[in-house]
């Protein structure tokens, strides 16, 4: 049965609950589902109901329509910040971002289309990645004059590693959804938006055979190993903040904006 939950609270995302799997979609197509201030709320108040609603088992988070997951934290958004702001907007999201690592239930991220920056990280946080074949991965804020600021540069590292994380974060370049694949950032790819769906719902209802407290357990027991040491996640709001302090990074900001190439000058 297909229950949707009406909740007028909820500005950019929808979530629909299906046999036990709710499937969260964040809803802002003409941003390329970029994370505003109260989508990432909006995430915020739906792990809230998965977290206390016993009807949901699994968790599926996707972007609307075919072009983006979500193309990064909104850059209008940010280009009003300066470095106080910008260190609060960086630890909340780093905050949202580690409610879902941590859920119990599991959580796939079904990459429909770009997931930069902030909509990288955000399927960073999630448990696992099925990706379509056109799918684009990056963390491309070095072009905007700052940094990852939801968690990238741990989570990152700890999916692929030092080298290949430097690399990605330092070019900005994007990686393919076959190359994140073969790095193991993705767990699986498929061709089309249908099979997308059917290959999380798969993995998922094939999960939601075994016990729910051992899977708990599991996802606990391999968070854990990353759990120790907090002070990478808080440096990044650090440095985020102190980016936000710099000219580079509003004139970063600004030249997305305009449409126009970023004239960097180091100050
Ligand atoms: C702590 C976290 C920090 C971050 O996440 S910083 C952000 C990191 N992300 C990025 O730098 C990616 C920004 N977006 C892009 O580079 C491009 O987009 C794409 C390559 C993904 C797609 O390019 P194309 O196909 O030419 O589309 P389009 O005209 O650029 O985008 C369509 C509309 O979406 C808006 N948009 C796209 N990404 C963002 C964003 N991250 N924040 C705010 N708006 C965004 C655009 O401005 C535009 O809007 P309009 O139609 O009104 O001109």
């Amino acid at each position: 049965m297909m229950i949707t939950i009406s909740n007028t609270e909820l500005k950019n995302l929808d979530i629909e609950i299906s046999d036990g799997i709710a499937t969260i979609t964040i809803r802002r197509g003409s941003k390329l589902n970029a994370l505003n201030y109260d989508t990432i709320e909006d995430l915020r108040k739906a792990m809230k109901e998965v977290n206390t609603n016993s009807d949901i088992l699994s968790v599926i988070i996707t972007g609307e329509g075919t072009k983006a997951f979500a193309a990064g934290a909104d850059i209008a958004e940010l280009a009003k910040l300066d470095e106080v702001g910008a260190k609060r907007y960086s630890q909340n999201g780093q905050d949202v971002f580690a409610i879902i690592e941590n859920c119990t239930k599991p959580i796939i991220a079904a990459v429909n289309g770009y997931a930069l920056g902030g909509g990288c990280e955000l399927a960073l946080a999630c448990h696992m990645r099925i990706a379509v074949e056109a799918a684009k991965f990056g963390l491309p804020e070095v072009k905007l004059g700052t940094l990852p600021g939801f968690g990238g540069t741990q989570r990152l590292t700890q999916s692929i590693g030092k080298s290949k994380t430097l690399e990605l974060i330092m070019t900005g370049d994007m990686l393919s959804a076959k190359e994140a694949k073969d790095l193991g950032l993705v767990n699986h790819m498929v061709t089309t938006h249908e099979e997308l769906m059917n290959k999380s719902r798969e993995i998922l209802t094939k999960i939601s055979g075994s016990g729910p407290l051992a899977i708990a357990m599991v996802i606990k027991s391999v968070n854990e190993v990353y759990s120790s040491d907090e002070r990478g996640y808080l440096k990044e709001a650090r440095y985020f903040g102190q980016s936000a302090g710099t000219e580079d990074f509003h004139e970063g900001m600004e030249a997305f904006l305009q449409k126009r190439k970023p004239d960097f000058k180091g100050e």
